[in-house]
């Protein structure tokens, strides 16, 4: 069985206050984008991860994805199987590529092995692989709140639209950006400000992590900048960085050119 698990962008992050447990509560919306990993997943004589693409830091064992076969293994005694990534979306990005490996995995394998584990309970595993894992399970534009993992629907169609993804070939940790937050409560409600239309959104939706990481990274506020001249409606890092996209109302800018090593994706939302 194969399939591509793809990456998601953050429209407006807000870490709102640090938890007892030491993560953080945040507001976001998260939304899926057709940037996309491949994983194939077949019974074997044994167990073996294997990777292709990208370079993962890290052992196999490490790899979210053996992670989550464990998980079910541990609850179903799977039988062994093989697995293969191809890496396609960049690391440290905040696009969440590892996250949606992982969900994927755990809904490949309850289908391949016909677990009948259901939604909700394939989101309970995937949240204790990491915050924003359970969102890929469903893997539609949702309101994400506490720690990234309890969601509530929105209605948000911005299939109309073009999108960019600009990765600088700069790997930022979750844990290094999480590090350099002020938690404070939203100055705005996400919730309502998503709702009034994209041309409204550079004067109202914020990621706590730019005012973080843009002084210190001068890259990326030089990206948001280029992506809001030629022409976006709206453009932001996502997640903890360090990609940056822009959301475009026609075609992408045919003259928009960056440094070979970074990164980019583009296409319909
Ligand atoms: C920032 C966000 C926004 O969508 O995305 P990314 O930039 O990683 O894609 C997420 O909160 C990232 O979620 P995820 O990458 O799954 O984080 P985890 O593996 O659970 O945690 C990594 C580390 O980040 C911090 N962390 C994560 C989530 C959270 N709500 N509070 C935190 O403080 C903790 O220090 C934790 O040890
Ligand atoms: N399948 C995987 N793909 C990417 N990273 C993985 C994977 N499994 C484990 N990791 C670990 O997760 C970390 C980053 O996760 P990723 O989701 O790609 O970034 P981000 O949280 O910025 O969106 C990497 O540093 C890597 O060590």
């Amino acid at each position: 069985m194969i399939a591509f698990p793809n990456a998601k962008l953050n429209i407006g992050l807000n870490i709102t206050e640090r938890r007892p447990d030491g993560f953080h509560n945040l507001e976001s919306v998260f939304y899926p984008v057709k940037w996309c990993d491949a994983l194939e997943i077949l019974p074997a004589e044994e167990t073996v991860f294997t990777s292709s693409g990208i370079p993962i830091p890290g052992s196999s064992e490490s790899n979210l994805c053996l992670k989550a076969y464990g998980q079910l293994q541990a609850d179903f005694d799977l039988p062994p199987v093989k697995m293969h990534l191809h890496k396609n979306i960049p690391i440290g990005a905040g696009v969440g590529g590892g996250s949606s490996d992982a969900a994927f995995a755990l809904k490949m394998l309850d289908e391949l092995f016909a677990l009948n584990i259901g939604r909700e309970r394939l989101e309970d595993y995937a949240r204790q692989l990491g915050s924003d894992c359970a969102f890929f399970i469903h893997n539609k534009p949702v309101f994400a709140k506490e720690k990234g993992d309890v969601f509530e629907p929105v209605a948000l169609d911005l299939g109309q639209y073009t999108c960019l993804v600009v990765y600088p070939d700069l790997h930022i940790t979750t844990a290094e950006a999480y590090g350099k937050i002020k938690p404070k409560p939203a100055e705005v409600s996400l919730r309502e400000a998503i709702q009034n239309g994209i041309t409204t959104w550079q004067k109202t939706i914020t990621n706590d992590f730019e005012t973080a990481l843009f002084s210190t990274y001068l890259v990326l506020p030089q990206l948001k900048a280029q992506l809001y001249q030629s022409g976006a409606l709206y453009a932001s890092m996502t997640g903890s960085g360090s990609a940056v996209f822009g959301i475009f109302e026609n075609e992408v800018p045919a003259g928009l050119t960056f440094p070979t090593t970074f990164r980019t994706w583009q296409g319909r939302l």
